[in-house]
C-alpha cells in the first residue's frame, strides 16, 4: 500500500478537511496520514469558529511523518495563515516531498474565509511552485489570476495564467460556473476538457477536497497526472450523484458509494 498524506483543516462534520481526506484515501486503497493545521467548527449549515494550530506543532507533525515514513504523495487543503504556509513550504523542501497536490482553499461554499486573505499572496508564492498540479475553483482562480471568470475560455485563459505562477499543471474546477460541471486540465502543452452533466443535488459540501484527494491517491498509487485527474473526476461525480443527506444544510458527498455498492451493502 502506498502512504498519501494530507496537510489540511479538520471539519467537524466529517464532509470536508481532513475527514473527507482520509475517508478519499481509503475508497482509493492508500494509506491515509495527516496533518492538521486548523480545528474547524463546522457542520452542513456554516463554518462557526477555527482555531489555527501552531506552526511549531505543524512542524512536529511533518517531522513525525517524514523522518519515520515514506510518503507517496501529499495532498494540502486549508492552510490558514502566512506562517502556516511558510512553514508547511520549508518542511516540504526540507523532506524533498514528491507528488504535491495543492487545493488553494480559500472560502467555504458558506463564506468563511478559511484563508486569511493577508495570506493569498503567501499560498501563491509559496505552494504553487512545488505542486504537481494544483485545484483552484472559479473564486480561487479569479484572486489568483485578478480575472473574472464567465466562460470555458475564460477557465483556459486563467489555467494558462496559474502554470505560469509554478506549478506543473492545473485543473481548474467549473463547479461554480452555470451548465455542466466542466473542468479544464492544462500542463503546460495542452489543455484538456472533464466534463460532467451537473448532478441536482444541494449536497456538495467536500467536492474540493474530495476531488483532490482522490487526485494525490492516484498519483501516490502510480498513475501519471492527467489520468489520475481523469479517475478523480469520475469519483467525486460518482460521489456527488449519491451524496448524503447529513444534516439540514449542504451535505457530503458518498466517499464509499461505489465500494459499498460491490461489496451489496446498499439498500435498492
Ligand atoms: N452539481 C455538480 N454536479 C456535478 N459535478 C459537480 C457539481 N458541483 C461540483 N462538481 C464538480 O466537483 C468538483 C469540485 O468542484 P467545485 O465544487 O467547483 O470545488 P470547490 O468545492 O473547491 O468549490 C469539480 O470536478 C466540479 O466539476
Ligand atoms: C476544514 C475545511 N477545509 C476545506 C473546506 C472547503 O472545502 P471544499 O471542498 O472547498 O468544500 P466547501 O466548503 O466548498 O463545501 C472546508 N469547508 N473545511
Amino acid at each position: 500500500m502506498k502512504n498519501v498524506l494530507t496537510i489540511a483543516g479538520s471539519d467537524s462534520s466529517g464532509g470536508a478537511g481532513i475527514q473527507a481526506d482520509l475517508k478519499t484515501f481509503a475508497a482509493h486503497g492508500v494509506y491515509g496520514m495527516s496533518v492538521i493545521t486548523a480545528i474547524t467548527a463546522q457542520n452542513t449549515q456554516g463554518v462557526f469558529a477555527v482555531q489555527d494550530v501552531t506552526p511549531a506543532i505543524i512542524a512536529q507533525q511533518l517531522d513525525a511523518i517524514f523522518d519515520d515514513i515514506e510518503v507517496a504523495a501529499v495532498k494540502i487543503g486549508m492552510v490558514s495563515q502566512v506562517e502556516t504556509i511558510k512553514v508547511i513550504a520549508a518542511k516540504l523542501k526540507e523532506y524533498g516531498a514528491k507528488n504535491i497536490v495543492v487545493d488553494p482553499v480559500m472560502i467555504s461554499k458558506s463564506g468563511y474565509h478559511l484563508l486569511n486573505p493577508a495570506a493569498e499572496s503567501t499560498l501563491v508564492a509559496y505552494l504553487l511552485p512545488l505542486a504537481a498540479i494544483v485545484t483552484p475553483n472559479i473564486p480561487e482562480a479569479e484572486v489568483i489570476t485578478g480575472q473574472s471568470i464567465t466562460t470555458l475560455a475564460d477557465m483556459e485563459t486563467a489555467a494558462r495564467a496559474i502554470l505560469g505562477l509554478g506549478p506543473q499543471s492545473v485543473l481548474l474546477k467549473g463547479g461554480h460556473l452555470n451548465g455542466d460541471a466542466t473542468d479544464v486540465l492544462f500542463d503546460g502543452s495542452q489543455s484538456a476538457y472533464l466534463p460532467s452533466r451537473r448532478i441536482s443535488t444541494k449536497n456538495t459540501h467536500g467536492t474540493g477536497c474530495t476531488l483532490s484527494s482522490a487526485i494525490a491517491a492516484n498519483i501516490g498509487r502510480g498513475l501519471p497526472v492527467a489520468a489520475a485527474v481523469k479517475a478523480a473526476k469520475e469519483y467525486i461525480t460518482t460521489a456527488i450523484e449519491h451524496s448524503l443527506s447529513v444534516g439540514k444544510g449542504v451535505g457530503p458527498t458518498h466517499h464509499f458509494y461505489s465500494l459499498y455498492k460491490q461489496a451489496g451493502m446498499l439498500e435498492e
